[in-house]
């Protein structure tokens, strides 16, 4: 017991400090310590979430992603109406009709686009023997069943001419035959292009639920890089090709770009640059910095600005791979290979599907399309094997692909050639020619 009972004070109980956030925990890794292409891209993507969307006038909209499904509110015609510039008859009417007997029948009226199907006639139908003359839009009048075109009459202004039949339904655009009221238009997840607003605004629509374009970062470091346009000053110099090819690369992608400086190897310069963009970043790419160097920038700095991951995928250019979640906002962050070809190859597997997640675009990655291969072509075993090539569609739809430039990740020039990645699956190391084979057609949206 204490002196004068009193209890002595029990300390304080030291707070426990709040666990650092971590990334999930990353995927596994085969005997050599490399993720597969697929494993790492999900992993990535469980961690880029879409952004909220916004009612958009259609012009902002071009683009961009849908998150609702649109329905049309109206019939596409809405309204029975003439295709060609000519007659309404009652087909019956000129059944006999040739260009040695023609049939005479009575102009009783004349209809405009845009005006009512009541112009020619009033409230009456088209009697037997009578015409209005309509142009092409107009609204075919009640009791007419066919157009004939000015170019099969005489173009008689109180009556007409008719040098030949015209079948029932002749030019005529009937109501509905478009589009259905209730009919699904669009759905949820399409990114919109200039046919889409065409549609939207077709059916009355003037403002969609779009995702707004993600904003991309996109940094490039190194200290032997020189901005284009500028002199190298000596021959160890290169110019900055990936940060350009990127930025464009992401804006294809839909994402609004901003291509910032590079970034000398100087470690406090490019944390404080890469900090300072955070503020306007949905997302981060970087290229350059993230293997085994002494000068290794990326991998050096980016621990301190978050939780970063980087590992070796399975998959060849790109094997080096850097991802993280940095700042106070966890914005993503891509850290890219620095040669230029793995920089793209690396582009097309994970950040370019992250962009069309962030837009809420599906399918999040390109779609494999089937094309011959016209050569050999061959893979190290263990690796996905992403070569540039040539694709090309015959005459007759037969789709085949050739191999352009060798396997270097440092070949910009074939890369320029190309026009798709050919996909060769980790465990295939050879396709013969005439072989079937997977492509990455890259021009197509
Ligand atoms: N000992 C090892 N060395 C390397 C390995 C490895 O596993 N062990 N991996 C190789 C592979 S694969 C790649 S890919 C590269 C990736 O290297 P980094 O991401 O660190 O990139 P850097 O070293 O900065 O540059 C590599 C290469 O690319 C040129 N480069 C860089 N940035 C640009 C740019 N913006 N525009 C044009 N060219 C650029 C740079 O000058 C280098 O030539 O590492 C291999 N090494
Ligand atoms: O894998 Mo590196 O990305 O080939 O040149």
């Amino acid at each position: 017991m204490g002196l004068f009972r009193r209890k002595k004070a029990e300390p304080e109980p030291e707070p426990t400090p709040e666990p650092a956030p971590t990334l999930p925990e990353p995927p596994g890794q085969d005997e050599r310590g490399l993720r597969s292409v697929e494993d790492q891209r999900a992993w990535t993507l469980s961690m880029i979430h879409e952004l909220p969307p916004f009612g958009m006038q259609l012009l902002d909209a071009v683009g961009l992603g849908l998150c609702e499904e649109i329905r049309s509110d109206v019939n596409l015609p809405g309204f029975d109406n003439t295709a060609m510039d000519g007659y309404a008859v009652r087909a019956q009417d000129i059944a006999a009709a040739t260009a040695d007997a023609p049939i005479v029948l009575e102009v009783v009226g004349r209809i405009a686009a845009g005006e009512p199907a009541t112009a020619g006639l009033g409230e009456a139908d088209l009697a037997e023997g009578q015409a209005i003359r309509i142009m092409t839009g107009a609204p075919i009048p009640s009791g007419a069943d066919a157009v004939i075109p000015f170019e099969r009459t005489d173009r008689g202004e109180d009556e007409v001419r008719c040098f030949g039949p015209v079948p029932e339904g002749a030019n005529i655009r009937r109501r509905g035959s478009d589009v259905e009221e209730g009919d699904l238009l669009i759905t949820e997840g399409t990114r919109l292009n200039d046919r889409a607003i065409g549609l939207l605004a077709g059916v009355g629509i003037d403002q969609v639920m779009v995702r707004p374009r993600p904003r991309v970062v996109v940094i490039a470091t190194g200290s032997e890089l020189v901005e284009p346009g500028m002199d190298l000053e000596d021959d160890h110099q290169i110019y900055d090709s990936n940060s350009w090819m990127l930025a464009a690369a992401a804006g294809a992608a839909g994402a609004q770009v901003y291509r910032v400086g590079l970034l000398a190897d100087d470690p406090e310069q490019v944390k404080q640059s890469i900090s300072d963009q955070l503020v306007r970043a949905d997302l981060v790419v970087t290229s350059g910095g993230i293997s085994e160097g002494d000068h290794d920038i990326i991998k050096e700095v980016m621990p301190e600005l978050g939780m970063v991951d980087f590992s070796r995928v399975a998959m060849q250019p790109g094997k080096p791979q850097g991802f993280g979640l940095i700042g106070e906002d966890e914005i993503p962050v891509f850290m890219l290979p620095g040669n230029p070809v793995s920089a793209y190859v690396s582009f097309e597997n994970f950040v370019r599907p992250a962009i069309r997640k962030l837009m809420g675009v599906e399918p999040h990655l390109r779609e494999p399309r089937r094309a011959i291969a016209s050569t050999v072509l061959r893979s190290k075993p263990g690796v996905a094997q992403f070569h540039r090539g040539f694709v090309r569609t015959d005459m007759s739809g037969r789709r085949t692909v050739e191999p352009v430039g060798g396997s270097g990740s440092y070949l910009l020039d074939s890369l320029q050639r190309s026009n798709c990645l050919i996909l060769m699956e980790r465990d295939v190391e050879m396709i013969a020619a005439g072989q079937s084979v997977m492509v990455w057609a890259v021009d197509e949206e």
